[in-house]
Order: C-alpha cells, then sequence, then structure tokens
C-alpha cells in the first residue's frame, strides 16, 4: 500500500484507453464462440498443499476480459507491488500505517509454518490450546454451572468482527454442530436482542462469552452488563460469574476491571483486525458449537489458501486474479456493487460477513499519504442465498439498468441429500442456469420467434434480455470445515490487493467512530427538550419527537 494514487499506473491509464476504446466490444457471446477453450482457459482449479484436502473451482470465464486486458490487470498488481506488500504483510511489517500495527490474521492460522516475527505470534499456540481445553470442558460436560450443572447454552455477546464471524462460521459449518449446545449471538444494543435471547437462557447452565477486541464498545459492555445482572438475579454470588462468563479481548485491564477472571479471559493481538478475527479467540464459540477439531480444520483450510496467495506467480493467484477482475468492473465499469449469492442455504450469513470484511476494509476515500482518491474505492458488499434471491432481486441484476457483478457459490454435494437430492438438483440447476442467463441474455428475435409473429412490441421489447452480465462461479465437493477457512481467505486476500491498488490502508477504520462521538453527546441530551442544544433543526426536531412520544 504504497499510498500512490491508482491512477498514476501506467496500467491503469492502459486499461482506461482499452475500456473507451473497446468496452462496447467485448460481447460474452462472442468471446465463448471466438474461443471454445475459453472455460478451460479461465477457470481455475485451487488444490490445497497443506493441511485437509481443499478444491475449488473458480471459473472466470464469464467475465468481460479478454487475454489482453488480463495482462494489463496483471501488470497492473505488479505496478502496484501487490507481492511486495503481500511479502510485507506475512513478514509481519506494520502495514496498518496508521495505527502502527501489524496486519497478521495469517498468523492466527500459521502452525508455526512462516517465519513470523511480531509479538504475540508465538503464544497464538497457547491460546488454541486454552480454547481447546475450554471447548472440550465445556461441551464433555466437565464444565459445570454454579448449581453443578452441565451447560447447554452459551451466548456470544459482541459486535462487529466480536460477532459476524462467529455467526457466519456456526451456521455455515451446522452439520457439524453439536445439536444440544444452543448457541445465541447477541450484538444490538436495542434492549429486544438480549431481551429476547434471555428468554431463551437457564441461568444455571448458560455461559456467556463477552467478545471484544477493545472491550469498550458500548453496545457489547451494556449487553454483557445486562447479562450479569440478569444472571446475578438468580445466583445471587458474584463468585458465580466466574462459572458463567468468559472474555476473549486484548484488554486484559478493561476485561479484570468488569469482573472476568484472567484465567477465564481468552487473549488476542492489536495485529488481529476486528473483521479478520474469527481465527482468533473471537472464535471460541465457533470452537464450541463445532468442536475444537472442526475449527482447527477451519484454520488450516484457511493456512491452505495463504500459502497458495504468498506463493502463486500472479497469473494463476486467486485472490488477486479475483481482486483484479473486481477492480475492472468497480473502477473502469463504475459498477457500485458486488453481490455474492451463495447457492447453499448454510451460507445464508456469507455476504452479510463480507459487508464488514470488505467495506470497512476498503470504503475509505483517502490514500496512505493522505491523498483523497478520484477513483472508486470498494464497492458494496451484498447478497442472499439461492434461490431466494431469485425471487426478490434478480429482477434488477437481470434487466436494470445497473451493471452488478455477481459471485455465485455452491457445493456439489449438499449435506442434505433428501428426497433422493431432488433439492440439491433443483438448487443446482438454478445456479448454472442463473449465470448462464446473465452472460448470454435472450435476443429480440428469440423473443419474437416465441411469441410469434402477432407479438405486441412492447411485451417483445420487455421480455429482451441484454445479457452480458458478468460472473464468477465458485464450486467445491462439500461445504467441510476446510473448504469454508479456505473460501474466507480467498475473500480476505482478494480485499487485501484491492487496497494495494487503491493505495489506501484497508485496516483502520475512522469511519466508524464519528457517529459514536455523536450518539454520546446525544445520549446525554434525552431527557428533557431543554436539554437538546448544537444540533441541526431536523436532529432536534426529531429529539424532541421522541421525548413527546416516548412512554418508557
Ligand atoms: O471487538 P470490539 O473491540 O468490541 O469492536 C467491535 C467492532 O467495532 C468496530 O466497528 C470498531 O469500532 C469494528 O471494527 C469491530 O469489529
Amino acid at each position: 500500500m504504497s499510498g500512490k494514487p491508482a491512477t498514476d499506473y501506467a496500467s491503469w491509464k492502459k486499461l482506461q484507453e482499452i475500456y473507451d476504446a473497446e468496452h462496447t466490444k467485448i460481447v460474452l457471446k462472442d468471446l465463448f464462440a471466438q474461443d471454445p477453450k475459453r472455460f478451460e482457459k479461465l477457470s481455475k482449479n485451487y488444490n490445497s498443499t497443506s493441511g485437509p484436502d481443499v478444491t475449488l473451482l473458480v471459473d472466470l470465464s464469464k467475465h468481460l476480459i479478454t487475454e489482453p486486458i488480463l495482462q494489463t490487470l496483471i501488470s497492473l498488481a505488479r505496478e502496484a507491488k501487490v507481492e511486495e506488500y503481500r511479502d510485507k504483510m506475512f513478514a509481519g511489517e506494520h502495514i496498518n500505517t496508521s495505527e502502527d500495527r501489524a496486519v497478521l490474521h495469517v498468523a492466527l492460522r500459521n502452525f508455526n509454518d512462516f517465519q513470523i516475527a511480531e509479538s504475540g505470534a508465538d503464544e497464538v499456540g497457547g491460546v488454541l490450546k486454552h480454547m481447546k481445553e475450554f471447548s472440550e470442558a465445556v461441551r464433555s460436560g466437565e464444565w459445570k454451572g454454579y448449581t453443578g450443572k452441565t451447560i447447554n447454552t452459551i451466548v456470544n455477546i459482541g459486535i462487529g468482527g466480536s460477532d459476524l464471524g462467529p455467526v457466519m462460521v456456526t451456521e455455515a459449518l451446522k452439520p457439524y454442530a453439536k445439536r444440544d449446545l444452543k448457541a445465541h449471538f447477541v450484538s444490538n444494543i436495542d434492549g429486544t436482542h438480549i431481551a429476547e435471547t434471555l428468554r431463551e437462557c437457564d441461568p444455571e447452565r448458560t455461559l456467556f462469552i463477552i467478545a471484544s477486541k477493545t472491550f469498550t464498545t458500548q453496545e457489547t459492555i451494556t449487553n454483557a452488563e445486562t447479562a450479569r445482572g440478569w444472571f446475578l438475579q438468580t445466583a445471587k454470588d458474584k463468585a458465580h460469574v466466574a462459572k458463567h462468563f468468559v472474555a476473549l479481548s486484548t484488554n486484559t485491564k478493561a476485561v479484570t476491571a468488569f469482573g472476568i477472571d484472567e484465567s477465564n479471559m481468552f487473549q488476542f493481538w492489536d495485529w488481529v483486525g476486528g473483521r479478520y478475527s474469527l481465527w482468533s479467540a473471537i472464535g471460541l464459540s465457533i470452537a464450541l458449537v463445532i468442536g475444537y477439531d472442526n475449527f482447527e480444520a477451519l484454520l488450516k483450510g484457511a493456512h491452505g489458501m495463504d500459502k497458495h496467495f504468498k506463493e502463486t506467480p500472479l497469473e494463476e493467484n486467486l485472490p488477486v486474479l479475483m481482486g483484479l477482475i473486481g477492480l475492472w468492473y468497480n473502477d473502469f465499469y463504475s459498477a457500485q456493487t458486488l453481490a455474492l449469492l451463495p447457492y447453499d442455504q448454510y451460507l445464508h450469513k456469507f455476504a452479510d460477513y463480507f459487508q464488514q470484511g470488505d467495506m470497512e476494509s476498503n470504503g475509505k476515500s483517502v490514500t496512505k499519504n493522505g491523498q483523497r482518491v478520484n477513483y472508486q474505492t470498494g464497492p458494496i458488499i451484498w447478497g442472499a442465498s439461492g434461490t431466494n434471491g431469485q425471487h426478490s432481486f434478480y429482477q434488477l441484476v437481470h434487466q436494470g439498468t445497473k451493471l452488478i457483478p455477481a459471485d455465485f457459490i455452491a457445493p456439489a454435494t449438499t449435506h442434505n441429500p433428501i428426497e433422493n437430492s431432488k433439492h440439491h438438483r433443483i438448487l443446482l440447476s438454478n445456479f448454472f442456469a442463473q449465470p448462464e442467463a446473465l452472460a448470454f441474455g435472450k435476443t429480440e428475435a428469440e423473443v419474437r420467434e416465441e411469441l410469434g409473429a402477432n407479438a405486441n412490441e412492447v411485451l417483445v421489447k420487455s421480455k429482451v434480455f441484454e445479457g452480458n452480465r458478468p460472473s464468477t462461479s465458485i464450486m467445491f465437493p462439500l461445504l467441510t470445515p476446510a473448504t469454508l477457512g479456505a473460501l474466507i481467505a480467498l475473500y480476505e486476500h482478494k480485499i487485501f490487493v484491492q487496497g494495494v491498488i487503491w493505495g489506501i490502508n484497508s485496516f483502520d477504520q475512522m469511519g466508524v467512530e464519528l457517529g459514536k462521538v455523536l450518539a454520546k453527546k446525544i445520549l446525554a441530551q434525552l431527557e428533557k427538550p431543554e436539554d437538546v442544544k448544537g444540533h441541526d433543526s431536523s436532529t432536534t426536531g426529531l429529539i424532541h419527537y421522541y421525548q413527546k412520544w416516548r412512554k418508557e
């Protein structure tokens, strides 16, 4: 992340020339007709070279790219020194320059493979051992509550990266879950979230996991205090807190001040970004739900992708290729968003997860040198599981006026082959058909032939599918912990590649601070109308409406 404006790169200028001269002539239907080997050339097979076997197929052939475009994109990555900055990351250099921190989520899943010299990196194994011992004690029933009963419910209290990763992974790996251990995730400060959750909990059998890197996040600390108060209403004695509350944090002082014993704290380090932290102690709820061995497989699957990213030439490097193609649409085709469309109900939180992962990393408008960018940076990430999205927003994706690059993701095999896999075959038929329809559409002539000679002209026009809408298709044999780990790491490194080229710091998050500060100021003014000072008429009016109509 040199901080150099991306538009200064010769390759960027070349891409702009190519786009200006050729983009109207890049037609997927023609590209496939001209080259019967297009799929063979542009679909990539990933096979892990370490840890559990993981294979992925990443089909990039339905993209609006030609060989010259791809080569120029790769030149851009080279010119932006993507490889050099990747190596700096893996080496533990402080590439998060605004916070003077390393960026080492790869160290959390390294298992002593790469040499990583950063304080704390050598403590990862110890924390994993503590997580293993603790999760096995809870799952086996060895860990008892204050009345001697086993734990049958865990409540993870955290928000953002202290919530979204555990939620997404425990949903995605539900087939591996211990079904008699209920997991709840409370994130929102809205009292409804914790109130509705506590209705499901037995204080004698519930373990609260307070997940917070800083241990200062208002929502999390407030929810944790409410949970503790609720627990003590029954347990009475504060000494019992130790058996029902653990903390995941970098802030030992704040954890012990809250009243959680240091021996019940699972530590991580400042070089773990919140949105990159599911591999750390923040993953304790994952280990509790799916078991430590499956959690370790998740880590090792990610490590396999780390090796691929670290060692593979740009031309075959999957995070690099996906990052470059995404940038081609974002910065030259003016696509504003990226749709993540997993055709697997277990991955229904995948887009939610990468809303933070991508948008909190690359939603920046100032380079590392403090220059305002004059080009687009991070895309808006959204999506839903298939086939649900087809009955919701696919109309716009197919026939709207916006270009929406989409990533389709699916397992060849389902964990639920019910009805002789009839459901899965129908699901996959849609997974295959949607990218085909997006890419190749339906011509006016085809519509006329369908509707007959006297077809209503308006109807004909309304039934045309312009096509030429690009997508990536990712497939794998089965959604296993290791496969999920590799898939998440693939997207993490894609985000890294784009941030380097845009010259931004993908690893701080200044943009989340102003709202928090203003909220704290308003919180102190909510009592009486005369307290409301220093705001515009809209904010003032809204607060007064609340003060007029609130019941509590
Ligand atoms: O884990 P914690 O420190 O409680 O932070 C929670 C989340 O809050 C942020 O918005 C930062 O304030 C995210 O970056 C982070 O994941």
